[in-house]
Protein backbone atom coordinates (compact mmCIF):
# COMPACT_ATOMS: atom_id res chain seq x y z
CA UNK A 1 0.00 0.00 0.00
CA UNK A 2 1.15 3.43 -1.02
CA UNK A 3 0.42 5.24 2.22
CA UNK A 4 2.96 2.23 4.39
CA UNK A 5 5.71 4.12 6.37
CA UNK A 6 7.04 0.92 7.62
CA UNK A 7 6.17 -2.88 7.16
CA UNK A 8 7.83 -5.00 9.80
CA UNK A 9 7.73 -8.98 9.05
CA UNK A 10 8.86 -11.68 11.49
CA UNK A 11 11.38 -9.25 13.25
CA UNK A 12 13.49 -11.24 15.75
CA UNK A 13 16.09 -10.43 18.38
CA UNK A 14 17.35 -13.18 20.60
CA UNK A 15 19.96 -12.90 23.28
CA UNK A 16 22.73 -15.24 23.94
CA UNK A 17 22.97 -16.16 28.14
CA UNK A 18 24.25 -18.63 29.88
CA UNK A 19 21.23 -20.16 30.50
CA UNK A 20 20.37 -20.01 26.71
CA UNK A 21 18.84 -17.70 24.28
CA UNK A 22 16.19 -15.15 25.50
CA UNK A 23 13.60 -14.47 22.59
CA UNK A 24 12.99 -11.23 23.69
CA UNK A 25 11.58 -10.14 20.17
CA UNK A 26 10.13 -13.16 18.35
CA UNK A 27 8.27 -13.08 15.13
CA UNK A 28 6.62 -9.90 15.33
CA UNK A 29 4.83 -8.17 12.48
CA UNK A 30 3.29 -4.88 11.84
CA UNK A 31 2.84 -1.88 9.87
CA UNK A 32 2.55 2.11 10.44
CA UNK A 33 1.18 4.27 7.66
CA UNK A 34 2.58 7.45 7.22
CA UNK A 35 1.53 10.20 9.75
CA UNK A 36 0.07 7.75 12.25
CA UNK A 37 1.00 7.14 16.00
CA UNK A 38 1.07 3.17 16.52
CA UNK A 39 1.72 2.12 20.35
CA UNK A 40 3.25 -0.57 21.32
CA UNK A 41 1.75 -1.79 24.28
CA UNK A 42 2.84 -4.02 27.00
CA UNK A 43 4.02 -5.28 30.48
CA UNK A 44 7.85 -4.95 31.72
CA UNK A 45 10.13 -7.25 30.28
CA UNK A 46 8.02 -8.27 27.12
CA UNK A 47 10.47 -6.92 24.77
CA UNK A 48 8.99 -3.70 23.67
CA UNK A 49 12.70 -1.80 23.92
CA UNK A 50 14.38 -4.71 22.44
CA UNK A 51 11.84 -4.10 19.40
CA UNK A 52 12.94 -0.66 19.17
CA UNK A 53 16.35 -2.17 19.24
CA UNK A 54 15.66 -4.11 16.63
CA UNK A 55 14.04 -1.85 14.07
CA UNK A 56 17.17 0.66 15.04
CA UNK A 57 19.68 -2.16 14.71
CA UNK A 58 21.22 -1.16 18.05
CA UNK A 59 22.41 -4.70 18.80
CA UNK A 60 23.93 -5.88 21.86
CA UNK A 61 27.28 -7.79 22.25
CA UNK A 62 25.11 -10.97 23.79
CA UNK A 63 23.03 -11.33 20.29
CA UNK A 64 22.27 -14.25 19.24
CA UNK A 65 19.71 -13.82 16.80
CA UNK A 66 18.37 -10.52 14.52
CA UNK A 67 16.07 -11.15 11.73
CA UNK A 68 13.06 -10.43 9.78
CA UNK A 69 11.98 -8.02 7.05
CA UNK A 70 11.95 -4.44 7.27
CA UNK A 71 10.76 -1.86 4.86
CA UNK A 72 10.75 2.03 5.37
CA UNK A 73 9.15 3.80 1.95
CA UNK A 74 10.52 2.15 -0.94
CA UNK A 75 13.67 1.18 0.71
CA UNK A 76 14.29 -2.45 2.21
CA UNK A 77 15.99 -1.74 5.11
CA UNK A 78 16.66 -4.97 7.12
CA UNK A 79 18.85 -5.79 3.14
CA UNK A 80 21.14 -2.75 3.59
CA UNK A 81 24.62 -3.16 4.97
CA UNK A 82 25.21 -1.91 8.70
CA UNK A 83 27.01 0.92 7.14
CA UNK A 84 24.53 2.06 4.63
CA UNK A 85 22.05 1.65 7.40
CA UNK A 86 23.81 3.67 9.37
CA UNK A 87 24.59 6.63 6.69
CA UNK A 88 21.19 6.77 5.31
CA UNK A 89 18.41 5.00 7.80
CA UNK A 90 19.87 5.57 11.40
CA UNK A 91 18.71 8.82 13.15
CA UNK A 92 18.09 10.38 9.95
CA UNK A 93 15.27 8.53 8.18
CA UNK A 94 14.18 6.22 11.55
CA UNK A 95 15.12 8.28 15.22
CA UNK A 96 14.53 6.45 18.53
CA UNK A 97 14.17 8.86 21.72
CA UNK A 98 15.49 5.76 24.20
CA UNK A 99 14.52 5.14 27.42
CA UNK A 100 15.94 7.21 29.94
CA UNK A 101 18.16 9.49 27.54
CA UNK A 102 17.08 12.57 28.87
CA UNK A 103 19.70 11.27 31.56
CA UNK A 104 22.46 10.69 28.81
CA UNK A 105 22.65 13.84 27.01
CA UNK A 106 26.40 15.30 27.49
CA UNK A 107 27.05 17.64 30.80
CA UNK A 108 29.85 19.11 29.27
CA UNK A 109 27.84 20.44 25.84
CA UNK A 110 25.65 23.37 25.37
CA UNK A 111 22.71 21.96 24.76
CA UNK A 112 22.38 23.67 21.61
CA UNK A 113 25.30 22.26 20.15
CA UNK A 114 23.81 18.83 21.04
CA UNK A 115 20.53 19.27 19.50
CA UNK A 116 22.88 20.45 15.92
CA UNK A 117 25.14 17.54 16.59
CA UNK A 118 23.29 15.13 14.26
CA UNK A 119 23.25 17.30 10.80
CA UNK A 120 26.95 18.12 11.60
CA UNK A 121 27.37 14.47 11.61
CA UNK A 122 25.17 13.27 9.58
CA UNK A 123 24.89 15.71 6.73
CA UNK A 124 27.78 17.37 7.70
CA UNK A 125 26.27 20.95 7.54
CA UNK A 126 28.34 24.02 8.74
CA UNK A 127 28.06 24.30 12.66
CA UNK A 128 25.86 27.98 11.72
CA UNK A 129 23.31 26.38 9.88
CA UNK A 130 23.02 23.81 12.20
CA UNK A 131 22.54 25.84 14.96
CA UNK A 132 19.99 27.62 12.65
CA UNK A 133 17.77 24.68 12.22
CA UNK A 134 17.87 23.46 15.94
CA UNK A 135 16.54 26.62 17.08
CA UNK A 136 13.78 26.02 14.90
CA UNK A 137 13.28 22.57 16.18
CA UNK A 138 13.58 24.02 19.86
CA UNK A 139 10.64 26.81 19.20
CA UNK A 140 8.58 23.37 17.70
CA UNK A 141 8.70 21.75 21.52
CA UNK A 142 8.06 24.32 23.37
CA UNK A 143 12.29 25.22 24.70
CA UNK A 144 12.68 28.27 25.25
CA UNK A 145 15.44 29.45 22.60
CA UNK A 146 17.96 31.34 25.52
CA UNK A 147 18.04 27.57 26.62
CA UNK A 148 20.23 26.90 23.47
CA UNK A 149 23.35 28.17 25.69
CA UNK A 150 22.23 26.01 28.81
CA UNK A 151 24.14 23.43 29.96
CA UNK A 152 21.98 19.96 31.23
CA UNK A 153 22.26 20.19 34.53
CA UNK A 154 20.69 23.86 33.61
CA UNK A 155 16.96 22.38 32.59
CA UNK A 156 14.65 20.46 34.53
CA UNK A 157 13.70 16.90 33.88
CA UNK A 158 10.89 17.58 31.35
CA UNK A 159 13.26 20.33 29.77
CA UNK A 160 15.74 18.30 28.83
CA UNK A 161 13.47 15.63 28.10
CA UNK A 162 12.13 18.03 25.47
CA UNK A 163 15.33 18.71 24.24
CA UNK A 164 16.10 14.90 23.62
CA UNK A 165 13.21 15.19 21.61
CA UNK A 166 14.30 17.96 19.68
CA UNK A 167 17.73 15.95 18.67
CA UNK A 168 15.34 12.90 17.30
CA UNK A 169 13.57 15.34 15.21
CA UNK A 170 16.24 17.98 13.93
CA UNK A 171 16.84 15.75 11.06
CA UNK A 172 13.42 15.66 9.92
CA UNK A 173 12.97 11.70 10.36
CA UNK A 174 10.20 10.16 8.34
CA UNK A 175 9.32 7.91 11.91
CA UNK A 176 10.35 8.59 15.46
CA UNK A 177 10.50 6.49 17.69
CA UNK A 178 9.96 7.03 21.10
CA UNK A 179 10.59 4.16 24.24
CA UNK A 180 8.77 5.52 27.24
CA UNK A 181 9.23 9.13 26.42
CA UNK A 182 7.22 10.43 30.17
CA UNK A 183 7.60 7.71 32.24
CA UNK A 184 10.87 9.33 34.67
CA UNK A 185 8.29 12.90 34.84
CA UNK A 186 5.54 13.93 36.87
CA UNK A 187 1.60 14.17 35.35
CA UNK A 188 1.81 17.69 34.56
CA UNK A 189 5.32 17.40 32.68
CA UNK A 190 4.40 13.73 31.15
CA UNK A 191 0.68 15.83 29.88
CA UNK A 192 2.66 19.22 28.23
CA UNK A 193 5.19 16.49 26.31
CA UNK A 194 2.43 14.19 24.86
CA UNK A 195 0.84 17.58 23.79
CA UNK A 196 4.08 18.15 22.35
CA UNK A 197 3.99 14.77 20.39
CA UNK A 198 -0.05 15.55 18.95
CA UNK A 199 1.09 18.94 17.68
CA UNK A 200 4.39 17.43 15.94
CA UNK A 201 2.15 14.65 14.56
CA UNK A 202 -0.56 17.23 13.35
CA UNK A 203 1.57 20.00 11.88
CA UNK A 204 4.63 17.86 10.02
CA UNK A 205 3.07 14.63 9.69
CA UNK A 206 5.82 12.82 11.41
CA UNK A 207 4.90 9.17 12.30
CA UNK A 208 5.52 7.42 15.70
CA UNK A 209 6.18 4.28 17.38
CA UNK A 210 5.35 5.21 21.12
CA UNK A 211 6.37 2.22 23.32
CA UNK A 212 4.48 1.92 27.11
CA UNK A 213 3.13 0.15 29.46
CA UNK A 214 0.93 2.86 30.54
CA UNK A 215 -2.40 2.59 29.14
CA UNK A 216 -3.62 5.81 29.87
CA UNK A 217 -0.33 7.48 28.32
CA UNK A 218 -0.99 5.38 25.35
CA UNK A 219 -4.55 6.46 25.05
CA UNK A 220 -3.53 9.90 24.03
CA UNK A 221 -2.08 9.81 21.19
CA UNK A 222 -2.74 6.48 19.64
CA UNK A 223 -4.39 5.84 16.29
CA UNK A 224 -3.19 2.27 16.22
CA UNK A 225 -2.43 -0.04 19.38
CA UNK A 226 -0.41 -3.37 18.92
CA UNK A 227 -0.13 -5.25 22.54
CA UNK A 228 2.68 -7.17 22.88
CA UNK A 229 2.74 -10.15 25.14
CA UNK A 230 6.22 -12.44 26.48
CA UNK A 231 7.90 -11.37 23.20
CA UNK A 232 4.85 -11.51 20.51
CA UNK A 233 2.49 -9.23 19.69
CA UNK A 234 -1.21 -10.61 20.40
CA UNK A 235 -3.14 -8.09 18.99
CA UNK A 236 -3.04 -4.95 16.59
CA UNK A 237 -5.88 -2.51 15.96
CA UNK A 238 -7.01 0.74 15.66
CA UNK A 239 -6.80 2.61 18.87
CA UNK A 240 -10.98 2.72 19.36
CA UNK A 241 -11.10 -0.41 18.69
CA UNK A 242 -8.50 -1.52 21.84
CA UNK A 243 -9.79 1.24 23.84
CA UNK A 244 -13.80 0.05 23.43
CA UNK A 245 -13.60 -3.34 22.33
CA UNK A 246 -10.33 -5.35 22.29
CA UNK A 247 -10.71 -8.87 20.90
CA UNK A 248 -7.59 -11.26 22.74
CA UNK A 249 -8.20 -12.19 26.12
CA UNK A 250 -5.21 -10.09 26.84
CA UNK A 251 -6.36 -7.36 25.57
CA UNK A 252 -9.43 -7.35 27.52
CA UNK A 253 -8.14 -8.65 31.09
CA UNK A 254 -5.47 -5.96 30.55
CA UNK A 255 -7.75 -2.89 29.91
CA UNK A 256 -9.58 -4.52 33.08
CA UNK A 257 -7.10 -4.21 35.31
CA UNK A 258 -6.65 -0.66 34.74
CA UNK A 259 -8.18 1.83 37.25
CA UNK A 260 -10.96 4.45 35.83
CA UNK A 261 -12.49 7.58 37.47
CA UNK A 262 -16.47 6.79 37.47
CA UNK A 263 -16.41 3.57 36.95
CA UNK A 264 -18.05 1.12 40.10
CA UNK A 265 -15.95 -1.93 39.08
CA UNK A 266 -12.73 -2.28 40.89
CA UNK A 267 -9.94 -2.86 38.52
CA UNK A 268 -8.82 -6.58 38.39
CA UNK A 269 -5.07 -7.98 38.45
CA UNK A 270 -4.23 -10.67 35.41
CA UNK A 271 -3.46 -13.63 37.70
CA UNK A 272 -0.02 -15.51 37.55
CA UNK A 273 3.28 -14.28 35.79
CA UNK A 274 4.30 -13.84 31.74
CA UNK A 275 6.45 -17.11 30.79
CA UNK A 276 9.98 -17.05 30.78
CA UNK A 277 11.62 -15.99 27.57
CA UNK A 278 14.18 -18.48 28.22
CA UNK A 279 12.25 -21.00 27.13
CA UNK A 280 8.46 -19.63 26.19
CA UNK A 281 5.78 -22.12 25.53
CA UNK A 282 5.45 -23.94 22.34
CA UNK A 283 1.41 -22.82 22.12
CA UNK A 284 0.07 -19.79 22.90
CA UNK A 285 1.76 -17.77 25.87
CA UNK A 286 -0.55 -16.31 27.18
CA UNK A 287 -2.96 -19.61 27.69
CA UNK A 288 -1.19 -20.81 31.51
CA UNK A 289 -2.83 -17.57 32.34
CA UNK A 290 -6.25 -16.99 29.88
CA UNK A 291 -9.29 -17.72 31.34
CA UNK A 292 -10.92 -18.85 27.65
CA UNK A 293 -7.81 -21.36 26.76
CA UNK A 294 -9.02 -24.61 25.30
CA UNK A 295 -7.81 -27.81 23.74
CA UNK A 296 -6.21 -25.46 20.84
CA UNK A 297 -4.07 -23.41 22.79
CA UNK A 298 -1.84 -25.80 23.08
CA UNK A 299 -0.09 -25.22 19.52
CA UNK A 300 0.94 -21.51 18.81
CA UNK A 301 -2.19 -19.63 17.21
CA UNK A 302 -1.52 -17.53 14.16
CA UNK A 303 -2.51 -14.31 13.72
CA UNK A 304 -6.01 -13.82 12.19
CA UNK A 305 -7.51 -10.80 10.52
CA UNK A 306 -10.93 -9.54 11.32
CA UNK A 307 -12.64 -7.82 9.45
CA UNK A 308 -15.26 -6.17 11.42
CA UNK A 309 -15.35 -2.83 13.15
CA UNK A 310 -12.18 -1.27 11.03
CA UNK A 311 -14.57 0.65 8.01
CA UNK A 312 -14.26 -0.70 4.12
CA UNK A 313 -10.67 -1.64 2.51
CA UNK A 314 -8.19 -4.04 3.81
CA UNK A 315 -8.57 -5.65 7.83
CA UNK A 316 -5.74 -4.25 9.80
CA UNK A 317 -7.17 -6.01 12.64
CA UNK A 318 -5.21 -8.60 13.96
CA UNK A 319 -5.66 -11.19 16.65
CA UNK A 320 -3.24 -14.30 17.76
CA UNK A 321 -5.70 -16.46 19.00
CA UNK A 322 -7.41 -19.75 18.60
CA UNK A 323 -10.85 -18.00 19.72
CA UNK A 324 -10.97 -16.28 16.27
CA UNK A 325 -10.00 -19.24 14.22
CA UNK A 326 -12.46 -18.62 10.91
CA UNK A 327 -15.01 -21.70 10.92
CA UNK A 328 -12.75 -23.08 14.00
CA UNK A 329 -14.51 -24.40 17.15
CA UNK A 330 -13.45 -21.07 19.64
CA UNK A 331 -16.64 -19.46 19.42
CA UNK A 332 -15.75 -15.75 17.92
CA UNK A 333 -15.44 -16.79 14.57
N1 LIG B 1 21.36 -7.70 26.50
C1 LIG B 1 20.50 -8.57 27.02
N2 LIG B 1 20.91 -9.82 27.32
C2 LIG B 1 20.07 -10.75 27.82
N3 LIG B 1 18.75 -10.51 28.07
C3 LIG B 1 18.29 -9.28 27.79
C4 LIG B 1 19.12 -8.25 27.27
N4 LIG B 1 18.37 -7.13 27.09
C5 LIG B 1 17.11 -7.46 27.50
N5 LIG B 1 17.06 -8.75 27.91
C6 LIG B 1 15.88 -9.51 28.36
O1 LIG B 1 14.95 -9.49 27.28
C7 LIG B 1 13.61 -9.40 27.78
C8 LIG B 1 12.93 -8.20 27.16
O2 LIG B 1 13.58 -7.02 27.64
P1 LIG B 1 13.13 -5.56 27.16
O3 LIG B 1 13.97 -4.56 27.87
O4 LIG B 1 13.10 -5.52 25.69
O5 LIG B 1 11.63 -5.49 27.72
P2 LIG B 1 10.67 -4.25 27.94
O6 LIG B 1 9.30 -4.72 27.59
O7 LIG B 1 11.18 -3.06 27.22
O8 LIG B 1 10.75 -4.03 29.50
P3 LIG B 1 10.88 -2.67 30.34
O9 LIG B 1 9.60 -1.91 30.07
O10 LIG B 1 10.99 -3.16 31.74
O11 LIG B 1 12.10 -1.98 29.83
C9 LIG B 1 13.72 -9.34 29.29
O12 LIG B 1 13.55 -10.65 29.77
C10 LIG B 1 15.14 -8.85 29.52
O13 LIG B 1 15.64 -9.30 30.75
Amino acid sequence: MADTLLKVEDLALHYRTRGGAVRAVDGVSFDVKRGEALVILGESGCGKSSLARALMRLLPRNLAHHGGRVSLGDTPISELSDERFRREVQWSRMALVMQASMNALNPVVKVGEQVAEPLRELKRWPRRRALERAAEVFQRVGLPLDFMARYPFELSGGMRQRAVLAMALVAEPELVILDEPTSALDVLTQAAIMNVLKELKRDLGTSFILITHDVATSSELADRVALMYAGELVEACSAARFFGEPAHPYSRLLMKSVPRLHERERPRAILGQPPSLLDPPTGCRFAARCPERFARCGESPPAFALGIGEGAGESRHRVRCWRYEPNGGGGHG
